[in-house]
């Protein structure tokens, strides 16, 4: 693959949800480059977020392609593809999906088990963990606490250093800000794009907030990049 070969490419996806008829999704063509910052607006329930778990492979789609890095995710087996995602993505869902019971540090650290590659982007794991902590604004004896024992907002700012440690190549974000004040977004942003700038790292980020557009490379609205599909197909 050469340096401008797409970070993920989707061709002719057709999605719908198991059961369900009145919603289903058809992404005819959707590729983003190396490095490229994508906002992708869009109405509540037109399929965001099934589209982001489609790039995921946390979904697999009907019919079409979905490639990341090149690696038609379909192709992999479940197991493969866990790790594949662990390596490529760096994921910031809504509900954070933290580990409760587990400290921030083992919460923001636990991709790097799964992703040898991201592993070695990182020299010290403790130091990088605390650096992306203090970056994002969280108190210096957080990395200890129970991730459950913290704020809606500080458990939103770990799920991103989890996202961004070991720079995986592709950063998802069904959105990461919707929990900060306005300070700690703009902070949680120049960590986003510094990351991207730096690392050649594409970031794919949701929001409802068509104020961001101007600070992204591109914005995507559902309606230009898929098609609703109504009834069976
Ligand atoms: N796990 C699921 N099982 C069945 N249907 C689902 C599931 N998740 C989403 N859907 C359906 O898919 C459609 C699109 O939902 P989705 O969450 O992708 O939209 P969205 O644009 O991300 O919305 P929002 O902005 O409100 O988060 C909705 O009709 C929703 O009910």
């Amino acid at each position: 693959m050469t340096d401008t070969a797409p970070i993920l490419h989707m061709d002719d996806v057709r999605y719908r949800w198991p059961g369900r008829t009145s919603f289903g999704l058809h992404v005819p063509n959707l590729t983003l480059a190396p490095a490229e910052t994508v906002l992708l607006l869009g109405e509540s329930g037109s399929g965001k977020s099934t589209l982001l778990s489609l790039i995921c492979g946390t979904i697999t789609a009907q019919s079409g392609r979905v490639s990341v890095a090149g690696t038609d995710i379909a192709a992999l087996s479940a197991g493969q593809r866990d790790r594949f995602r662990a390596e490529q993505i760096g994921l910031i869902f809504q509900q954070f999906n933290l580990l409760p019971f587990a400290s921030v540090q083992d919460n923001i650290l636990l991709p790097l088990q799964f992703a040898p590659e991201r592993r070695r982007h990182v020299a010290d794991r403790r130091a990088e963990a605390a650096r992306l902590c203090h970056d994002l604004g969280l108190p210096d004896d957080v990395m200890s606490a129970g991730a459950g024992t913290l704020s809606v907002g500080q458990q939103q700012r770990v799920a991103a250093a989890r996202a961004l440690i070991g720079t995986p190549p592709l950063i998802i974000a069904d959105e990461p800000t919707s929990s900060l004040d306005a300070a700690t977004q703009a902070t949680f942003l120049e960590l986003l794009f510094g990351q991207s700038r730096a690392h050649g790292t594409t970031v794919l980020m949701v929001s409802h907030d068509a104020r961001l557009s101007s600070q992204f490379d591109r914005v995507l609205h559902m309606t230009d990049i898929a098609k609703a599909v109504r009834g069976a197909t």
